[in-house]
């Protein structure tokens, strides 16, 4: 097989007349199709170059390759295809014989002599054209297991022979519908799987199989490329067994039923135990006399015809696509540089621990001051739950709201009935004019009573959200250091639970002190009362001498008369305290307000400024001692991530170096 023509030799011999491929299809595949013996000097170091990055496996760090990629129904002939291009025999047959991506780099070179070996798990394995199909077979044994499983890791089938093309493609597994020969039940799935993975790429050309004998729209391979290609304008239709259905196959590339950009190639692979040689000639016959395959157009058919189209289509997309690879790994390389750079240093010393430390806790302070106090949310600008300073003063103005429109906060309600209730249980051997004051610190602690859990309510909501966000804060700053997130959280509860109890003590005092004493210093009290009171004639006559049932009172609203007429001996000093009491409640409640927002100002301040880092310095002392120095051993996520950063940096690195002089030399093509 090794001294007769091959594909190569053939396009070389026909090169002028397919250099006069139709016009339609070179404005698709690009007008400057380099010529065969061009194509070396040129396209070869670049191909060449795409080759080693696919070897580093450059697309594990997100960069797709120019990649032509075989796909087609189960024993749509992918296998013959890639056979005839390579002149070698691969497995082929009936059933899953494709089972993992075999990457096939085809080479040309000078020696008489072939040289062939499979690269796979980190191991090159020689072979030569008599034993390739069975090493290909073991090495899919290996990698896939010797049942009829599939898996997508990558077998690599580099063969060197003169008078190749330069051509590297990918064949996957066939696509089968009905899982046979005790395939696995998802079969489907797994392989439609790998395809979808290999052809969505941009930077794929699908290369698909088609035989003559099936309807073109029924097959799974089309349906599949239609997905990611819609308009065709990457997918080139091989047509095999044209030798087997050659009637209306001219109809059907013509009619184009399935979208095909690139156009259709019709083929007549190896058929039984036919040479190489043999079948190519059986080929070339079998166009040039079959009365109906004779028609079709002479650019669409043959083994040499697709080497030629494939070579040109190739030599393009890598071309098109190695300026942006060379972008993306330079972009890719500085920025792992630069996460590796942000990542803490490993720590080698309890100094250096302690540093670390004071640095996590500094910082964390730092973000808490920002977000707690001056209101600056640059560090969580969307983070709307982390705006505490806006978050806060929402939560105040809601337990404002609540205080005022509670039912204690109502004048209006049960009128007078309260004080005149009161009133009449005050009642001593006395003279009847003078307000009893402990009438009205009886309603007022009644009174104040009734809201006394609001306050309290109010604080646990406020330092529930002070502890998400301190300990969200300690958290974060902490990430990269495990051992010290478990202490500085339980350092972050214990402190908020301390401060929740203080200021649940302090407002509890505040409240007592409310119940006990009657006093303000405000003029606003005297004018509001003087103002109420100076309504009591109006009232009177309204109820009284009138006898309405209900009456206007600014200030207040309206309010019902109930049966005030019957404690006419009271009315006036009930009016009088209600007045008092509505007057002085409004000054109560701006206390509760006033005191609470300077008081959660004040704790929070203190939290941020002094009792924070003390919690934590002492939750880390009695931790057993150890929790500085346990910070000297890395957390497995953080190290994880270092370890993937240094392997990330050294293949883009190399994936660099291969680029090294190609700029250069795309340049040149592209010109
Ligand atoms: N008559 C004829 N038979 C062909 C032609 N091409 C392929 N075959 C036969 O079709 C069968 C399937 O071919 P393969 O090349 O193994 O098909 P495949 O698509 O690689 O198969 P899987 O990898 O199993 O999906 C084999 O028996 C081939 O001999 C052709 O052009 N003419």
């Amino acid at each position: 097989m090794g001294s007769s023509p091959t594909a190569l030799e053939i396009i070389e011999y026909e090169e002028d007349s397919l250099a006069l491929v139709h016009e339609e299809e070179d404005e698709k595949i690009e007008s400057h199709v380099p010529l065969v013996s061009s194509y070396n000097d040129h396209i070869r170091p670049l191909l060449d170059a795409v080759d080693k990055l696919r070897h580093l496996n450059v697309t594990k760090e997100g960069i797709q390759l120019p990649t032509i990629v075989v796909v087609g129904d189960q024993s749509s002939g992918k296998s013959s295809v890639l056979e005839s291009l390579a002149g070698i025999n691969l497995p082929r047959g009936q059933g899953i014989c494709t089972r993992v991506p075999l990457v096939m780099r085809l080479q040309h070179h000078p020696s008489p002599t072939p040289e062939l070996f499979l690269e796979f798990s980190g191991k090159i394995v020689a072979t030569d054209e008599a034993h390739v199909a069975d090493a290909i077979n073991l090495a899919t044994d290996e990698i896939a297991g010797d049942g009829k499983g599939i898996s997508n890791t990558p077998l690599t089938l580099v063969v060197k022979k003169k008078g190749v093309p330069d051509l590297t493609m990918v064949d996957l597994p066939g696509i089968t519908r009905v899982p046979v020969h005790g395939q696995p039940e998802d079969i489907y799935e797994q392989i439609a799987g790998i395809i979808m993975e290999y052809i969505r790429p941009e930077e794929s050309i699908i290369l698909n199989v088609l035989s003559a004998t099936v309807d073109f729209p029924t097959c799974e391979s089309i349906r599949m490329s239609q997905q990611v290609d819609k308009t065709g304008e990457r997918t080139l239709a091989v047509v095999t067994k044209s030798d087997k259905a050659p009637e209306g196959l001219l109809e059907k590339v013509t009619a184009d039923d399935v979208n095909i950009g690139l156009g259709y190639v019709c083929v007549r692979n190896r058929i039984g135990d036919e040479s190489y040689e043999e079948a190519r000639e059986e080929e070339a016959k079998l166009f040039k006399n079959h009365h109906l395959l004779s028609r079709i157009d002479k650019y669409m058919v043959g083994i040499p015809v697709l080497a030629q189209k494939l070579t040109q289509i190739q030599a393009t997309i890598i071309a098109r696509c190695l300026p942006d690879i060379v972008r993306k790994i330079d972009d890719k390389l500085k920025a792992s540089i630069s996460d590796l750079n942000r990542m803490p240093k490993t720590l080698a010393s309890p100094a250096e621990a302690m540093a670390a430390f004071m640095g996590i806790v500094g910082s964390a302070k730092e973000s808490l001051r920002k977000i707690l106090i001056r209101g600056e949310f640059d560090e969580y600008v969307d983070d709307y739950h982390m705006h505490c300073t806006a978050r806060l003063v929402e939560m105040l103005n809601l337990y404002s709201d609540e205080l005022h429109k509670c039912s204690e906060s109502d004048p209006r309600r049960n009128f007078l009935v309260e004080e005149i209730l009161v009133l009449e249980e005050a009642r001593g051997i006395e003279l009847p004019n003078f307000l009893p004051r402990a009438a009205f610190l009886g309603i007022l602690q009644r009174k104040v009573e009734g809201i006394s859990r609001m306050p309290i309510d109010f604080f646990e909501k406020v330092w529930a959200y002070i502890e998400s966000v301190v300990v969200s804060v300690l958290m974060h700053h902490s990430e990269n250091y495990h051992q010290l997130q478990f202490s500085t959280r339980r350092a972050g509860h214990n402190l908020i639970s301390k401060m929740k109890e203080q200021s649940i003590n302090w407002i509890a005092e505040i409240v007592q002190m409310e119940k006990m004493t009657d006093y303000t210093c405000s003029p606003e009290y005297m004018n509001e009362w003087n103002k109420l009171m100076g309504q009591l004639d109006t009232f009177k006559n309204k109820i009284l001498t009138h006898g309405y049932s209900k009456a206007e009172i600014a200030g207040i609203g309206e309010v019902e008369a109930g049966n005030i007429r019957e404690h006419q001996n009271v009315l006036h000093q009930a009016f009088d305290l209600k007045m008092k009491m509505t007057a002085y409640w409004k000054i109560v409640l701006r206390r509760l307000v006033d005191y609470m927002a300077l008081h959660l100002q004040f704790s929070v301040q203190n939290l941020v400024n002094k009792e924070m880092e003390k919690e934590i310095f002492s939750e880390l002392m009695s931790s057993h001692g150890g929790a500085v120095e346990r910070m000297l051993e890395e957390s497995p996520s953080v190290a994880a991530k270092r370890e993937k950063l240094n392997v990330s940096i050294k293949l883009l690195g190399e994936s660099k170096k291969v680029l090294g002089n190609i700029m250069d030399k795309i340049a040149t093509y592209n010109d």
